[in-house]
């Protein structure tokens, strides 16, 4: 037979078969002597897939899958893995956890997203940006979240709260079914509209709103996030190397125009409102009086884009995360009637004597706090933490070291269910956070918003909108199970997702006290 003028016989043809097919095989393995040359105790993996076979297949979640790397490491303080073709080491040890993530900080400065913020403008945020230019940005934006801020942001929150109660009201009169989870979205996409965009977003009282459609949009597992998984078993860059965008080009025109458009208003009209898209426009006003030079690498300047990212990113961590936590608390206080009651009595007795949900009665509502410490014990709906080494580092007590590049797991979820530290951990038991058993864990076992400098930027505004919402569900309702989500249980988690929610619908009974 002839191939582009050779002659070639079936033995050439099944020799070139065998050489790729091993070519292929190689590049499946070629990174899993990462540990071994190290001398650091690993998990076998599988070519290509590493540990995260089931992962890549989407027939597991992700914290069930650092779960199962946990366990593995039964006696270990640490352990190397391969997320595909990418080692990671999981650390275990509450004190090693501490030294990475705060008293070694300097060497662990970024969080290792494989992101490329040219092809996806909307990515370059505080959540992604690395070395001093996060230090930069983290500096400016930190007092958008500061107490004074949060105080002056009450009555947004208030007149959110009022709306869901007005939809639960609707919804009860004509014995609908209440999906919490839906229903809390619409909540936290509407105090962010109204916290960080200053506008009335109305997801709760126009079922058909653009926003609640975009964040569902945004959150929903695409094709375009199963290829970017899939291509990713190959390698981290790849999607970017093929252009494979996050974010469609609409939904990235959408929010980019809805920052721009809003800052013009508020510049032609000379309108100025309490939000974070004004304290950005401040800041960026502030960057461009003090004519910093581009050039600074340690700089970042708050131009129109990064302050659209920082905006959308305010918008993503804001919304889902504190919708699908109250969905959880909810569960969790429903099936608990005693918690629930106890805690409806603090919040009376606290509202009467305040007059008012607000700011600073729920500053002394100490059981709502030790409720939600809890709920987000039991459900840290981030996971795990990463970050990557930034500065070589001796992991101590051995001669293993990492190297720039390398990337650690904490693995928050599986933390908190160790019965080492949170004793029958699927008990729901608020008294875990009382001042003294708090004393009585180490440090760093405890991390629904992370820690150190790089922990969540947004937890006070999160715990806030909670409380609000919280107190206010309980001094007009009792809360209990509908007969149709107990028929599911026990809840499963949704694979293909970042972030944790339940796999079922959640529907709650909401009875008028
Ligand atoms: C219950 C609600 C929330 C939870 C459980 C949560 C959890 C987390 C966690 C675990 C991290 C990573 C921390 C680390 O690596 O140490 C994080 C980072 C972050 N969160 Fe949140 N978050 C919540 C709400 C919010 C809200 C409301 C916002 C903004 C309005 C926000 C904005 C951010 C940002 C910007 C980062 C990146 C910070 C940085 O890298 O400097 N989060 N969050």
């Amino acid at each position: 037979m002839t191939a582009f003028g050779y002659e070639v016989s079936w033995f050439d043809i099944f020799f070139l078969l065998v050489s790729m097919l091993a070519v292929i095989y190689y590049f499946g393995i070629s990174t899993f002597s990462h540990w071994e040359k190290k001398g650091v105790k690993f998990m076998k993996p599988v070519p290509f897939f590493g540990n995260t076979l089931y992962l890549a297949m989407g027939s597991q979640h992700i914290t069930d899958c650092h779960q199962e790397i946990y366990d593995y490491f039964a006696d270990d303080a640490y352990g190397g893995w391969f997320a595909n073709r990418s080692p990671l080491l999981m650390v275990k040890d509450p004190e090693l956890i501490q030294q990475v993530i705060v008293k070694d900080f300097t060497h662990f400065y970024d969080r290792g997203t494989t992101v490329d913020m040219k092809l996806d403008p909307l990515n370059a945020n505080l959540l992604n940006m690395t070395g001093h230019r996060w230090k930069s940005l983290r500096q400016k934006l930190t007092p958008a979240f500061s107490s004074g801020k949060l105080k002056l942001m009450s009555p947004q929150f208030n007149e959110c709260v009022d709306d869901l109660c007005g939809l639960i009201d609707e919804k009860t009169q004509k014995n609908d079914l209440i999906d919490v989870q839906e229903s809390m979205a619409k909540l936290a996409t509407d105090v962010i509209g109204s916290c960080a965009f200053g506008l009335q977003f109305n997801s709760l009282k126009n079922p058909d709103s653009e926003f609640r459609r975009m964040g569902r949009d945004i959150m929903k597992t695409s094709w375009r996030f199963k290829l970017r998984m899939f291509l990713r078993i190959v390698s981290d860059n790849l999607p970017s190397l093929l252009g494979v965008k996050a974010f469609n080009k609409s939904k990235e025109d959408f929010f980019i125009n809805l920052v721009n458009d809003t800052m013009k208003y508020r510049e032609d009209n000379k309108v100025e409102r309490n939000d974070f898209i004004q304290i950005l426009m401040n800041l960026k006003k502030m960057d461009e009086d003090m004519q910093i030079d581009p050039k600074n690498e340690n700089q970042v300047i708050l131009d129109e884009k990064l302050l659209a990212a920082n905006t959308f990113i305010f918008f993503i961590a804001g919304f889902e995360t504190t919708a699908t936590t109250l969905t959880f608390c909810l569960f969790e206080l429903s099936q608990n009637q005693e918690i629930q009651d106890k805690l409806r009595k603090e919040v009376q007795a606290t509202v009467e004597r305040h007059g008012a949900i607000n700011y600073e009665s729920t500053r002394e509502m100490e059981y709502l706090d030790r409720v939600i410490a809890e709920t987000l014990r039991k459900y840290p709906i981030a996971g795990s933490l990463i970050r990557r080494c930034t500065k070589p580092w001796q992991i101590p007590g051995s001669k293993a070291k990492l190297e720039v590049g390398d990337r650690v797991v904490i693995p928050a979820y599986a933390i908190h269910h160790d019965p080492k530290y949170y004793p029958e951990p699927e008990k729901f038991d608020p008294e875990r956070f009382t001042e003294e058993n708090k004393r009585t864990r180490p440090p760093c076992t405890y991390l629904p918003f992370g820690d150190g400098p790089r922990n969540c930027i947004g937890a006070r505004f999160a715990l806030q909108e909670l409380k609000t919402t919280l107190s206010s569900i309980l001094i007009h309702y009792r809360v209990t199970l509908n007969e149709k989500t107990k028929q599911t249980l026990p809840l499963k988690l949704k694979p293909r997702r970042i972030l944790m929610q339940a796999e079922q619908e959640i529907y709650i009974n909401f009875t008028k006290i």
